[in-house]
């Protein structure tokens, strides 16, 4: 049985009400699923208070209560503890709870507004390839070595991560490659853990319904590097005028890649085609399925970290010249009469502008881009009007439908988006709320030769409306639609 004094390690604790020398149960921050000589953590969340819920957790058993602040009314038998932060306490007791997994594999964490997925999942990859047992921690799936398990959120919170941590060292990984996301260092997810290395990618809008300003969000993200030990390596995108401001204070070696400037990592465009990409890093030259020059921004990180963490270099070259593009970013699927329909998660205005911008920049004059975009519901409403403005401009024609919408009325997130849409661009778009619908008007729009872009839910597959999740998949429906259409 573990001791809570031992979980108790290096948690800012303000007072202690009872005993230490006692062994706990399980670890819980929801009182719903406290048991027997459980641990509560009470958590100040963005819609309720843990700590108004310390009364039934003591109901169900807690033998412990973690909180900011302590109830006057004490249960007998219970100890309590008070701490700075709910949050980065429970991250450190989670931690010492599964005997600090992060320090027995090397974790690297990926950062950024767009491209953590590609990277992060690129390198699961490449190291498996290499011989090695792998870890992921991703939007789409967390992976042990193959085996899959599935995931709700892109970081999930500091119990989950610890648990999976400890899984793979029990696995024998060897390297654990995660996302880590604003969400997830604004609420301590990844406080406590060792990390190896620290990626940046880029920094745009994305969140600002969350995080109060531009500047906030970039300071969150920053605090990933400033927290980063001095072993560890801190790789950033020097492009991005932000990449030297998540430098500014951190203690880990600095590396930087770079397409545009002088960097550690210098990476070259020499062709770029719908078969991939043929780019120069550090004057090798290097082939790669990868398409579009966001992708040659992540296959030089991904050969960064990798060089970084020791893989040898000409391995490391012949492997990433095999990988393939990652499930929903960038998938293209080639219909009987020559459609292409290209699924991708752009979900943000930058993300979009740079697949839309690649896909102009790879057809021919005579083929028709016709875009399928939405936003989601419940998510910063900010990015509505310039993802609407980003679709119309760059396509020639625009099908407005719904994304997620999640609690909000799909109607009005569509005229959020509408709304940026410049008066010489409305004559290219429609509306069509139904996703489904939406997906079959491109497709009887489109002509052999077209291109459908279907962009913002990429991997997912359901659609979530009104707290309900249905079946839902992008990609196989277009083919469906396609396919019934004789097209
Ligand atoms: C806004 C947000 O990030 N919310 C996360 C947060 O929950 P919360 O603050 O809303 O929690 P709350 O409902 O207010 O409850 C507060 C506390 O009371 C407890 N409680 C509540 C009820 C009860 O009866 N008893 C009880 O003890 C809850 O367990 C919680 O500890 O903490 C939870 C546990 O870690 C997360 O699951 C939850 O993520 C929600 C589901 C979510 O949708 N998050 C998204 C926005 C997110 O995190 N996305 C990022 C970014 C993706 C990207 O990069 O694009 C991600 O990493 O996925
Ligand atoms: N390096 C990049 N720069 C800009 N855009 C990118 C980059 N990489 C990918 N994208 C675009 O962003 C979309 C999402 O990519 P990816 O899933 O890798 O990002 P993410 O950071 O994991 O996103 P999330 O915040 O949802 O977890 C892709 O489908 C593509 O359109
Ligand atoms: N991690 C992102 C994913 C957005 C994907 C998009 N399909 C949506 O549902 O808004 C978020 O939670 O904001
Ligand atoms: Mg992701």
């Amino acid at each position: 049985m573990i001791q809570l004094k031992d979980i108790l390690y290096k948690v800012e604790i303000n007072s202690v009400v009872g005993n230490t020398n006692i062994a706990v149960g399980k670890i819980e921050f929801d009182s719903r699923k406290v048991q027997l000589n459980d641990v509560f953590v009470a958590i100040r969340g963005s819609k309720t208070d843990g700590h108004s819920y310390i009364e039934q957790a003591a109901k169900n058993g807690a033998l412990v209560i973690v909180a900011e602040s302590l109830p006057e009314e004490k249960v007998g038998g219970i100890t309590y503890v008070e701490v700075n932060n709910s949050q980065r306490a429970l991250a450190l007791i989670a931690s010492n709870y599964y005997q600090n997994p992060s320090q027995d594999l090397k974790l690297v964490g990926v950062t950024g507004t767009n491209g953590k997925t590609t990277i992060a999942t690129l390198l699961h990859e490449l190291f498996t390839k290499a011989g090695f047992t792998v870890g992921l921690i991703s939007t789409v799936a967390i992976k042990i070595g193959t085996e899959e398990f599935p995931t709700k959120l892109t970081t999930p919170d500091s119990l989950q991560i610890n648990r999976y941590l400890d899984k793979m060292n029990k696995a024998g990984a060897a390297f654990c490659f995660m996302e880590v996301s604003s969400h997830g260092i604004d609420q301590h997810r990844t406080s406590g853990l060792e990390f190896a290395g620290g990626i940046f990618t880029n920094l745009s809008h994305d969140h600002l319904d969350y995080h109060k300003n531009f500047a906030e969000y970039r300071d969150v993200k920053k605090r990933f590097f400033d927290e980063l030990p001095a072993n560890a390596f801190a790789l950033v995108n020097i492009d991005d005028k932000n990449g030297r401001v998540m430098l500014q204070n951190t203690r880990a070696k600095q590396k930087t890649y770079a397409l545009k400037t002088i960097a550690d990592y210098k990476g070259q465009i020499m062709e770029n085609q719908f078969s991939g990409l043929l780019l120069k890093l550090n004057n090798q030259e290097l082939w790669t399925k990868l398409i579009g020059n966001f992708n040659a921004y992540n296959v030089l990180a991904v050969y960064a970290a990798a060089d970084l963490l020791g893989l040898e270099n000409l391995e490391n070259l012949r492997i990433i010249s095999e990988l393939s593009p990652v499930e929903g970013r960038f998938e293209h699927f080639i219909s009987d009469k020559k459609i292409t329909a290209i699924v991708d998660y752009a979900h943000t205005p930058d993300a979009l502008k740079n697949v839309l911008e690649t896909i102009n920049s790879i057809r021919t004059k005579n083929e028709t881009l016709i875009t399928v975009v939405g936003c989601g519901g419940d998510r910063d409403a900010s990015k509505r009007p310039k993802m609407g403005h980003v679709a119309s401009a760059l396509s020639d024609k625009v099908v407005f439908t719904s994304d997620n919408p999640r609690t909000e009325d799909p109607d009005k997130i569509i005229e959020d988006v509408e709304a940026g849409v410049q008066a010489q661009n409305t004559a290219k778009t429609l509306a069509v709320t139904n996703r489904r619908q939406a997906i079959k008007t491109a497709c009887t729009i489109a002509k052999s030769g077209d291109i459908i872009l279907i962009a913002g839910k990429g991997h997912e597959t359901y659609q979530e409306i009104n707290n309900k999740r249905h079946d839902f998949d992008d990609l196989e429906i277009v083919k469906e639609i396609l396919t019934a259409l004789n097209k």
